[in-house]
């Protein structure tokens, strides 16, 4: 089982982020350098996946090789941002099952309102990994868990980029069986609800819609 909380620091890790902090980094090199992050992100929240063997032939031998144990992982992202995150994902697992979770963040009582959600079937026999590149208040994480638990999702971990600790918090006493993997757990939430010193709004960042 993964820790209840894993920071990424690798250096490629830590120096990618580096960069899309800037202020001054473009839509198009913010949205290549998360990519790049989230394959190596994908690294680390994939580890210690139930593994079972097959048998296999190699030219020389039959041999029992190493394979993830079970039905195909769900890859969870919760829009917007969180697409951002998933598509690398998805180069280093092209099998995985996909599904979205819609919630946007009210900008005044900041809780999560949602407007869209389509899973794949069977969530309870796979392995879910709920992917959005922040974790701020923990409000619109802790409601996409739920969504997914209602739903029958009993092995969760969620990825993020960013965390502030109010987030983190929020989310172990909602959901203490969630591990949480980030590259960073950053210093506070403004009265605004945004991560300091954070990298701004993500979904604006990455899809240059401010
Ligand atoms: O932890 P919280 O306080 O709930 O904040 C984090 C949420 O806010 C951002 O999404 P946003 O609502 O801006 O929507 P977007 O992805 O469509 O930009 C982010 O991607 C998270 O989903
Ligand atoms: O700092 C933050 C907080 C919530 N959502 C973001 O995109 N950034
Ligand atoms: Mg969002």
């Amino acid at each position: 089982m993964l820790d209840h909380l894993t920071v990424v620091s690798h250096p490629l890790v830590q120096h990618k982020l580096t960069l899309m902090r800037e202020k001054d980094t473009s839509t198009a090199s913010f949205r290549q350098l998360l990519r790049e992050i989230s394959l190596l992100l994908a690294y680390e929240v994939t580890r210690e996946l139930p593994m079972t063997t097959k048998r296999i032939e190699t030219p020389l031998e039959p041999m029992d090789a190493p394979v993830i144990e079970g039905k195909k992982l769900a890859l969870i992202s919760i829009l917007r941002a969180g697409n951002g995150l998933l598509d690398g994902i998805l180069e280093l697992i092209p099998a995985a099952r996909v599904g979205f979770v819609g919630l946007y963040r009210d900008p005044e009582t900041l809780q999560p309102v949602q407007y869209y959600f389509k899973v794949p079937t069977q969530l309870e026999d796979r392995v879910c990994i709920v992917v959005d590149p922040m974790l701020a208040t923990g409000n619109s994480s802790v409601a996409a868990v739920q969504l997914l638990k209602d739903n029958g999702a009993k092995n969760l971990r969620f990825l993020c980029l960013l965390a502030a600790p109010e987030g983190i918090r929020r989310m172990q006493e909602a959901h203490p069986d969630v591990p949480i993997v980030t590259a960073s757990v950053d210093s506070h939430l403004n009265d605004h609800g945004y991560i300091v010193p954070g990298l701004g709004d993500a979904g604006d960042r990455m899809f240059g819609t401010k």
